[in-house]
């Protein structure tokens, strides 16, 4: 619900159809999701390189890089999370309408606020990636040490730890990062773009 009243919706004069034909690659979102650790990032910066290399229009947004600007307001309660995502969604569908193959790595922890997304986005257009390895693994890996720090206290509403991570129930793509290497797992996102046609 807009706050503001008196507010009306301009058409924009160049249509993201003319946008999408001059970039040459059907526009998306690559929805990663997954615990802390999972790889999220590191996934979806392999992915962006070799769509970047093939020549895609690309433009990733990373969790810990969103929190240091637009959501430096926003801490880690749920209430904070959600918003968190719904911005998320709101800037990720904008460059959506700029024609570009978007990735966004976030843990997105609650079914709910990824469907939301996906309504806003739209269904053709979101793909969802469940980075999934189990918690020990996470924990094993703890490339900032933040488990750590939870497990010791110091971190309070750390997810997997003490703030609930719900798994997706129908991942478009459903990568298993303790098993598959990171190239195989950016193949498989890659596959999936060039079987459905995102890409040639
Ligand atoms: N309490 C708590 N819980 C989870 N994560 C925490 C927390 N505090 C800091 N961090 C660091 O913040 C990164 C997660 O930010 P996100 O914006 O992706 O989180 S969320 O989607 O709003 O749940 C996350 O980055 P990733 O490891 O890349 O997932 C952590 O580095
Ligand atoms: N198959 C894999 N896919 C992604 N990351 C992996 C994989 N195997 C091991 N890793 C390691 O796991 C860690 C994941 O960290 P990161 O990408 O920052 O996760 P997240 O963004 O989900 O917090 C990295 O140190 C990465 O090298």
């Amino acid at each position: 619900m807009s706050k503001a009243t008196n507010i009306v919706w301009h058409d924009a004069g160049v249509c993201p159809e003319e946008r999408q034909e001059k970039i040459g690659s059907k526009p998306c979102i690559l929805w990663y999701t997954g615990l802390s650790g999972s790889g999220k990032s590191t996934v979806a910066n392999a992915v962006d390189r070799l769509l970047f290399d093939k020549g895609y229009t690309t433009y990733l947004l990373d969790g810990d890089n969103v929190r240091h600007g637009l959501n430096k307001d926003l801490g880690f309660s749920d209430v904070d999370r959600v918003e968190n995502i719904r911005r998320i969604s709101e800037v990720s569908n904008l460059f959506l309408d700029a024609g570009l193959i978007v990735s966004t790595a976030f843990i997105s922890p609650f079914r709910a606020d990824r469907l939301q997304a996906k309504a806003l986005i739209g269904d053709e257009r979101f793909i969802e990636v469940f980075v999934d390895a189990p918690l020990e693994t996470c924990e094993k890996r703890d490339p900032k040490g933040l488990y750590q720090k939870a497990r010791d206290g110091m971190i309070k509403n750390f997810t997997g730890i003490d703030s609930p991570y719900e798994s997706p129930l129908a991942p478009s793509i459903h990568l298993s990062t303790n098993c598959d290497d990171i190239e195989q797992c950016a193949s498989q996102v890659v596959d999936y773009l060039l079987n459905n046609q995102f890409i040639k």
